[in-house]
């Protein structure tokens, strides 16, 4: 799915989204992560026909969603962010006139693997009245998976959702994927796009501020870091080691040591040049730990940089 120049112009002036280009590949998770009001519902309302560009153009599988949109509607599947359900309807029935409105013919056998391949079918012959929320949030799932879609859009798919159930949910998308189904799916949970993603594009103030894969990006700028517990304080980072980059914390106790870990070593100064000329210097280490900047303060830092 390609997305050119794009733009959306509210009545009333407002630009919510300015010059978006972006490209998604068939079968990979995209993550879509962005403040409130950033711009992603806008933007995924345009993909998939609800709301009308002003600038730009979106294919669809090389389809144009507006000019050609029978084409390219048939190959998305969109999950809201609301629930949107009639609460006297059965299961079964939402999902199967799902279908019928993108002009397929009845598929009972597909219905029932949509409905097996979320735990619903148990549940096929209740009213949507009588399913708990997490139910409720599948089957909107299970409806937009209805006309096999080769597209679907989670719009925060586990927004108020609980711990166990999120995970439920993502194994779900997973085999989705695993099906050869593309996702994209805005979330607030960085966590859940760290989990789930294979890219990761940021939005702020309509404009689309990164797209990089995600393990690229934690590489790029998640920093390691080594703290050194030191069994006698220093008072200062001794000459011996000044080739490192450290720096003394707790109150002397401890010793930092910033690195990159997919950095080249050959110069001594990665981890291992580090330990012997600690031993070197007959400093004596208590305990030593690591830990890597999350997907979430890289996030953090991206929207703070481009404030
Ligand atoms: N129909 C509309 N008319 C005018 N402004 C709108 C309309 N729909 C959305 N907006 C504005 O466009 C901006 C982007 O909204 P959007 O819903 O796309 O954000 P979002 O990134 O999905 O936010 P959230 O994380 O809160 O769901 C907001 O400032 C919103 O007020």
């Amino acid at each position: 799915m390609r997305v050119e120049g794009l733009g959306k112009t509210f009545a009333g002036g407002f630009e919510a989204l300015k010059d978006i280009n972006l490209e998604i590949r068939r079968g990979e998770i995209f993550a879509l992560l962005g403040p409130n009001g950033a711009g992603k519902t806008t933007l995924i309302s345009v993909i998939c026909g609800l709301v009308n560009p002003s600038r730009g153009r979106v294919l669809v599988d090389g389809y144009d969603n507006v000019r050609q949109f029978r084409e390219a509607r048939a190959r998305i599947g969109l999950v809201p962010q609301e629930l949107t359900n009639d609460a006297f309807i059965k299961v079964w029935d939402t999902v199967s006139f799902s279908r019928g409105l993108f002009g397929k013919p009845r598929d009972p056998a597909h219905i029932e693997k949509v409905l097996r391949s979320l735990s619903l079918w148990e549940k096929r012959n209740n009213r949507m009245i009588t399913l708990s929320g997490g139910m409720k949030r599948r089957v909107l799932i299970a409806k937009a998976l209805a006309h096999e879609p080769e597209i679907l859009f989670l719009d925060e798919p586990t927004a108020g959702v609980d711990v166990a159930l999120r995970r439920d949910m993502w194994e779900v998308v997973r085999a989705l994927r695993d099906s050869g189904v593309t996702i994209i799916l805005t979330t607030h949970y960085i966590e859940e796009a760290e989990e789930m993603a294979d890219r990761i594009g940021v939005i702020r103030s309509g404009e689309l501020v990164l797209v990089e894969g995600k393990q690229a990006l934690m590489q790029q700028l998640g920093r390691k870091e080594l703290t050194l517990h030191l069994r006698d304080p220093l008072a200062s980072v001794p000459e011996r080691l000044a080739r490192h980059r450290l720096t003394l914390a707790e109150e002397g106790h401890a010793l930092v040591y910033a690195y990159d870990a997919t950095a080249d070593e050959d110069d001594g100064t990665g981890i291992a040049g580090l330990l012997a000329d600690l031993e070197a210097a007959d400093i004596a280490v208590k305990d030593l730990y690591t830990r890597q900047s999350s997907l979430e303060e890289i996030f953090v830092n991206l929207v703070k940089e481009a404030t």
